[in-house]
């Protein structure tokens, strides 16, 4: 975050560019899918921290296999030093597909919301935990103005109770305990039901690799899980996608 700050500061502000016309990011968690326990966001990344590279260079073909394996939206990794990706990976994924795009990043400025509007995003991801409260408030109140939807990510019951008092409606728990990388699936299960009835949509986030997952993830009040590295692990994302919901046999 630390060094979003600081690019950030130096950076001119983006030249205005035409804006395709949103896409219903909340509805597309929250639409049921018969034989579906949740709706799943699935997401392209070239590498990460804690996982290394994965072997699918190609961002666009696996973001349309994820589709045609009935993903509800995508999300895409924009930052570049530590998951290989860039904004130019948002505007050819949103230009293939026809779900909603959530763009990923660590965001730190109003101004970045207003400029991923721009560049085609449907969603972003605010961080609730590498925030102040007023910078959060802001980007979710800018989010709001130009019409993205703001997916108000929290590792701890804390910094979701912080994630609504910022008028979030669309709340992530992330498994992933970002300082130290490890991945507990019960973080989403222990703190998602104390959320339930104060949030549009809940998100269980990192770390889900089975459909007892996806269905421990609904029992617990999630609408919808975000799931990339068990399918980026795998040769055809789009079939580990179709198995993990069910519809294909291991
Ligand atoms: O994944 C990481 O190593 C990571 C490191 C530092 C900050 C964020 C990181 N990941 C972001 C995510 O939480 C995941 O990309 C996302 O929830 C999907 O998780 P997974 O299914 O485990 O790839």
């Amino acid at each position: 975050m630390a060094r979003k700050r600081r690019e950030l500061a130096v950076r001119p502000p983006m030249a205005p560019r035409p804006r395709p016309a949103p896409r219903d990011f909340a509805g597309a968690l929250i639409a049921k899918v018969p034989g579906r326990p949740v709706s799943v966001i699935a997401e392209v990344k070239r590498k990460s921290p804690s996982g290394g590279a994965f072997p699918h260079a190609d961002v666009v073909a696996v973001a349309r296999a994820y589709e045609a394996a009935g993903a509800s939206a995508i999300s895409v990794l924009t930052d570049g030093p530590d998951f290989g990706g860039g904004l130019e990976d948002l505007v050819a994924v949103r230009a293939a597909v026809s779900v909603p795009v959530l763009r990923k990043d660590f965001l730190v400025a109003a101004r970045e919301v207003e400029e991923s509007a721009l560049w085609g995003a449907d969603a972003v991801l605010l961080i609730a935990d590498a925030l102040e409260d007023g910078e959060l408030r802001e980007m979710v109140v800018a989010a709001r103005e130009v019409r993205v939807a703001a997916l108000v990510e929290a590792h701890t019951e804390a910094h979701a109770e912080r994630a609504l008092a910022a008028g979030a409606e669309l709340v992530g728990i992330n498994n992933r305990n970002l300082a130290t990388l490890k991945t507990d699936t019960g973080t989403a299960l222990r703190v998602m039901p104390r959320l339930r009835s104060r949030s549009r949509a809940l998100v269980a986030e990192s770390g889900l690799k089975t459909l007892a997952d996806l269905l421990a993830a609904r029992e617990a009040g999630a609408d919808s899980v975000l799931v990339g590295e068990s399918l980026l692990r795998e040769p055809e994302p789009g079939r580990a996608l179709r198995r993990l919901l069910g519809v294909e046999a291991s």
